[in-house]
């Protein structure tokens, strides 16, 4: 077998690219939801079990600062904490989200007390949290390079969602719109920190790996939560109708 050979900087970055063919953009849940074709259930089901992920991200960008012996480095990350827990200007992503959940009908309690949050969903973002904090913070770092595709996902909701889901107060979309610099501004940064640290093949290839599964993270979460919304195979579906699943941040 010969060795993978090296790609230039824009070959390595265009390999990178290409993952966006695998992005969540693309799953049937998703695609549903933004055809007008999901129900105010699965809205609203998607919306709880995001806010997992929405509040687990600053956890996982302080794990990430917390192996970075680069103040230059987290000076620049710490951004992304402030981002989603705000600062004394600005209300941060998850007020924005919890906008969002009373914008579909949930209340700000429901969406705190996690109890809508599927298992399936819960360990998809805990593998990411977890990966964060034990991996190099350089290779966690770039693990985040999914928002290379998130704008586009952010901007299909501002565009179709209006459209189709009148019943859905229009304050609710201030994250998407905040979300559109923002991811931008994070994936120059991603991006120069990969091109930088994969200089060998084999760290391009295990980065291109890492990427894709941060990818599958974000499409296993949409499969677990078509069982639950679409086909109505919520877990222990066959023992009881209640949702018995622990909700509770355990790890
Ligand atoms: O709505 C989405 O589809 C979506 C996807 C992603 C992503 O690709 O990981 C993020 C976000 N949104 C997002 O809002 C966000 O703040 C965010 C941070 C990160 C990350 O990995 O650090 N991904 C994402």
């Amino acid at each position: 077998m010969t060795e993978a050979t090296r790609l230039t900087p824009e070959e390595f970055e265009a390999a990178l690219r290409a993952k966006g063919k695998y992005y969540h953009i693309h799953h049937p849940y998703h695609i549903a939801m933004h055809n007008g074709e999901a129900t105010r259930e699965q809205i609203q089901g998607w919306v709880a079990n995001r806010f997992y992920y929405q509040t687990s991200i600053p956890i996982k960008d302080a794990a990430i600062m917390a192996n970075c012996p680069h103040p230059e480095v987290r000076r620049q990350w710490v951004q992304r904490i402030l981002d989603h827990d705000g600062d004394a200007q600005n209300e941060g992503g998850i007020e924005a989200w919890l906008r969002l959940g009373e914008a579909v009908g949930l209340t700000r309690e429901s969406l705190l007390s996690e109890e809508r949050v599927l298992p399936g969903v819960r360990f998809a973002v805990d593998a990411y949290v977890n990966f964060a904090r034990r991996a190099c913070w350089q290779e966690a770092a770039c693990s985040s390079l999914t928002e290379l595709f998130a704008p586009q996902i952010h901007q299909s909701r501002l565009d179709s969602w209006p459209q189709h889901y009148g019943w859905i107060e229009p304050s609710g979309y201030d994250y998407f719109r905040s979300r559109l610099g923002q991811a931008r501004r994070d994936v120059e940064h991603g991006l120069s920190l990969a091109l930088a640290w994969c200089d060998t093949a084999k760290k391009q290839q295990r980065m291109l790996e890492i990427l894709q599964f941060k990818l599958d993270i974000l499409w296993s979460m949409l499969d677990a939560m078509t069982l639950a919304y679409s086909l109505n195979r919520a877990p222990y579906h066959t023992v009881t109708d209640d949702a018995v699943w622990h909700t509770k941040r355990l790890v």
